[in-house]
């Protein structure tokens, strides 16, 4: 991969600019409102794969299975260019587009956008998506160590501030409750494919075929064992490919928190209060209330 390219992204993250914005409502970076037009306005192609969540919903994990599902279990040619590289984040910035725009096709692309801002040209070419969800407490506390350790975003502050944040809907990507109900309503309409971080926990293989299976892709039992152990959290976490150890302190710092961090389900319950979770709970219920989703908050 053209270092050009690897230089200009760590400049355009070192240049971030600072603070949110909103697009029709939604909370978003106000690097991402700033490039927003082109976002919106770009061309998706026949054969493009999309990895949709909210954020720490476990994207990374699955962008790694889908890329070498796409190189048909080839760890070498998974390992072509850094994650970040290979498959382009949509609506980070000019040179994430820049990229998408110039890879061969079949590409994979990564989105946290809820669904009502995807670019209409994923709809018009019917692109095949897959989404994954997490329960929101694991989701919430995954973000608040993101929070702190990404430069790029405001200060979270203290727990207690980003938990109310998290419920009024302000956090980066906007409100958990609509992304993925949004995206499940969704989901018999459109080529998506729903996976739950929680199902991928607790049988990764059973997960695996799922998705295979939504790609059209068979494979031996071998090059299954291949791509499940080279997505496991352990393999990933050491993979300087995808672990984002090649991001300085200024943009990651991760003597605050690792990018990949536990990997667990259940964290939530060492750090929410027990007055938080009857809010949460009280909270969850009134929103997710007839729309046919259930979470697990633990396995
Ligand atoms: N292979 C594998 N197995 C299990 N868990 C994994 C794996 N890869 C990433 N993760 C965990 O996913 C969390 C990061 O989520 P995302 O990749 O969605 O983050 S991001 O929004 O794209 O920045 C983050 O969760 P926490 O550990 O709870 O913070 C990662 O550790």
């Amino acid at each position: 991969m053209d270092p050009e390219i690897i230089e200009k992204v760590m400049q355009e993250l070192e240049n971030y600019p600072p603070g949110m914005g909103e697009i029709e409502g939604v909370a978003l970076l106000k690097g991402v409102c700033d490039v927003w037009d082109t976002v919106y306005n770009f061309q998706a192609r026949d054969g493009d794969i999309v990895v949709a969540s909210y954020p720490k919903s476990g994207t990374t994990w699955m962008q790694e299975i889908l890329d070498l599902i796409v190189q048909d279990g080839d760890v070498e040619k998974s390992q072509r260019a850094l994650g970040f590289i290979k498959v382009p984040f949509l609506e980070m910035g000019h040179t994430s587009l820049e990229v998408a725009n110039t890879m061969p096709t079949p590409r994979v692309l990564k989105t946290h956008l809820p669904i009502q801002l995807m670019p209409p040209s994923f709809w018009e070419k019917d692109v095949k998506m897959v989404y994954i969800a997490r329960n929101p407490k694991d989701c919430m506390v995954s973000y608040y160590y993101f929070y702190k350790m990404d430069q790029t975003l405001p200060d979270p502050e203290t727990w207690d501030n980003f938990f109310s944040t998290f419920l009024k809907g302000s956090l980066a990507w906007g409100d958990w409750f609509d992304h993925v109900t949004g995206w499940w309503k969704a989901r018999d309409e459109h080529k998506i494919l729903y996976i739950f971080y929680e199902d991928m926990i607790e049988d990764s293989r059973r997960e695996l075929c799922k998705v295979m299976r939504f790609l059209g892709k068979d494979f031996s039992e071998d090059v299954v064992k291949k791509i499940l152990h080279h997505t496991s959290f352990k393999a990933m976490k050491a993979n300087p490919m995808i672990n984002f150890s090649v991001f300085s302190e200024s943009i990651f710092d991760q003597s605050v928190s690792s990018f990949m961090r536990k990997g667990t389900v259940g964290d939530w319950k060492n750090h929410f209060l027990v007055s938080q979770n009857i809010i949460f709970d009280n909270e969850y219920k009134k929103k997710m209330e007839g729309s046919g989703l259930e979470f697990r908050t633990e396995v």
